[in-house]
């Protein structure tokens, strides 16, 4: 049987008990490590699982699925995904290929950062289409996502923002080279995602954003508890203005709040505010939601 695993969003302890039986049957098991992260090393999920632990980038899960496959209809093997396994991205492909293979398949869900966002006191019902925004470089800035943030504002809803993360990324000239030397792996901080919207805005001039009256949330470690999970509201302009430690450690993500607003999300994320005046107020007057 070939499994795949959704390892929840914090730590090691989050793994299902139907998932962690899954695991110590598992003759191999992978983990999926570059579309999320847990917080913690490798080594903690090795001793809590009691199996050796073998890293599956992209490059294996994608290209080289053949190695993870390998008989894996005689055998249990497992692949662990961060998160749920379709979860923001989503993990058909060497399910398909499995198929194909004719080795039976099972998924084991966990929670996902796409409904843990519920954190925020924002309700599910009102979120639109997620979107990834991606590192911009000099010359290139990808922006086909702002249409989704658009329709999303113009429906009132919600959009919940991934932020990119960038895992074992090689150089252009190691690249070029064929060396296989990668760069230290890099995530996209709150502050960043804000400035990227905030360019895209004003060479695009759609008025979905501005930065001292659309309301957003960053939410930090979703899942790791309350010493650990940040949830920080905010119009954008207050985001981006925050110190890095008040974010604190990846992964990160950030809502967009759509005009939609219910007065209990206001009240529930007003704990979170940066300043709860400024909160409420551009929620009544600016998003129409009606206060006490
Ligand atoms: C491509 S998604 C992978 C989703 C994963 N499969 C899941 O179901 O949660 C990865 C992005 O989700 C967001 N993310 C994942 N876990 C998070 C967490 N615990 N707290 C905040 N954001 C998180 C980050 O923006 C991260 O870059």
């Amino acid at each position: 049987m070939f499994y795949i695993i959704g390892l929840g969003l914090c730590d090691e302890q989050d793994v299902t008990v139907r998932g962690l039986n899954a695991i110590k049957n598992s003759s191999r098991v992978y983990l999926e490590a570059y579309t999320s992260i847990l917080m913690v090393e490798k080594g903690r999920l090795e001793s809590f699982y009691g199996r050796e632990i073998i890293l599956a980038d992209r490059d294996v899960v994608e290209t080289q699925s053949d190695e993870i496959l390998h008989n894996a209809d005689k055998e249990d093997v497992c692949l662990l995904v961060v998160g749920d396994p379709f979860g923001a991205t989503t993990h058909t492909d060497i399910i398909l290929r499995a198929r194909a293979l004719k080795i039976p398949t099972r998924v084991i869900h966990n929670a996902s950062i796409i409904n843990a966002v519920g954190a925020s006191g924002l309700q599910l019902y009102n979120f639109g289409q997620t979107v990834s925004l991606v590192f911009f470089t000099e010359t290139w800035k990808p922006d086909s996502f702002y249409d989704r943030v658009k329709e999303n504002a113009d429906l009132g809803l919600h959009t919940l923002v991934l932020l990119d993360i960038k895992v074992k990324e090689q150089s252009e000239e190691n690249l070029a080279r064929g060396r296989k030397i990668y760069e230290p792996p890099r995530y996209m901080s709150i502050p960043q995602a804000v400035s990227q919207l905030i360019e895209i805005e004003s060479i695009r001039q759609t008025g979905t954003l501005a930065p001292e009256s659309t309301l957003a949330i960053a939410l930090s470690r979703v899942g790791g508890g309350d010493d650990n999970q940040r949830i920080v509201a905010g119009t954008l302009a207050e985001l981006s203005q925050q110190p890095p430690e008040i974010y604190g450690q990846p992964l990160h993500s950030l809502v967009i709040v759509g005009k939609r607003l219910h007065h209990l999300e206001v009240e529930y994320a007003e704990d979170f505010a940066v300043n709860k005046e400024k909160w409420r107020e551009v929620a009544s007057k600016v998003y129409g939601c009606a206060l006490d």
